[in-house]
């Protein structure tokens, strides 16, 4: 799995307004949503286009134009309901499939309740919005639904990644999904953080993204 850490000035201006713990939640979101712009820049490089031609007033120039079936973005709810109207900015025409997913507090396990994706997938392109990678939990079960219904192609865009839990994505698709798929999967973030903490928080991170962004549960 390819992981892009975005390098940008900007980028890390916003996100360290983010982590502060002083910063409030409407400022919050809008941050969110600013970064995620910021990211979907970077994480579409590789969406499908394909040529075509279009008239200007004064010849006829070769361009190019998303293909269809159109881009699936999926935010993961709670948190990533944050992250949608910046990613839907850059691409408006992209049709949105919604997963719920929870982390057991206790376990660190994540529960699906919630899932109004199309069941067949077959050679889509997905974005999948989600701000916390932490043990990689929801982000693996999220993946290997995803690939499990035809996806090939999925990119992650998270604000906040954690090393740990990026090697446990890893190990656990190459469990659930074995070697024989060609699904390609990225994993685009404004920053690697050091570390999990022992209640499974990103360190330095910016706290429960959720609470931050919703105000509480
Ligand atoms: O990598 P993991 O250890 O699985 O943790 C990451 C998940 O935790 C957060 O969601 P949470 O379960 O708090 O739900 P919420 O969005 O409703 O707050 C976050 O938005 C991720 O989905
Ligand atoms: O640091 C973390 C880890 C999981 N979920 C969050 O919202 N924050
Ligand atoms: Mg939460």
């Amino acid at each position: 799995m390819d992981t892009l850490v975005v390098d940008h000035p900007l980028v890390a201006h916003k996100l360290t307004t983010l982590r502060d713990t002083h910063t409030d939640s409407p400022t919050f979101r809008k941050l969110t949503d600013e970064l995620v712009t910021l990211l979907a820049y970077e994480a579409t490089r590789d969406v499908r286009v394909a040529e075509v031609t279009v008239q200007t007033p004064l010849v006829p120039a070769t361009g190019f134009q998303l293909t269809r079936p159109r881009p699936l973005v999926v935010p993961i709810l709670r948190a990533g309901l944050g992250m949608l109207d910046g990613m839907t900015r850059m691409l408006p025409t992209a049709e949105i499939g919604f997963l719920g997913m929870a982390r057991d507090e206790q376990t660190l396990q994540p529960a699906t309740y919630a899932d109004r994706l199309p069941q067949d997938l077959s050679g889509r392109q997905c974005y999948v919005l989600d701000p916390m990678l932490a043990t990689g939990g929801t982000l693996a079960a999220a993946l290997t639904l995803l690939v499990e219904r035809g996806a090939d192609h999925i990119t992650a865009i998270c604000l906040l990644a954690a090393p740990e839990g990026v090697s446990s994505v890893e190990e656990k698709l190459a469990r659930s999904l074995g070697e024989e798929h060609t699904a390609t999967l990225r994993v685009v973030t404004a920053a690697m953080d050091e570390r999990l903490d022992e209640n499974g928080f990103i360190v330095p991170g910016l706290g429960d993204a959720g609470d931050r962004l919703y105000g509480c549960l």
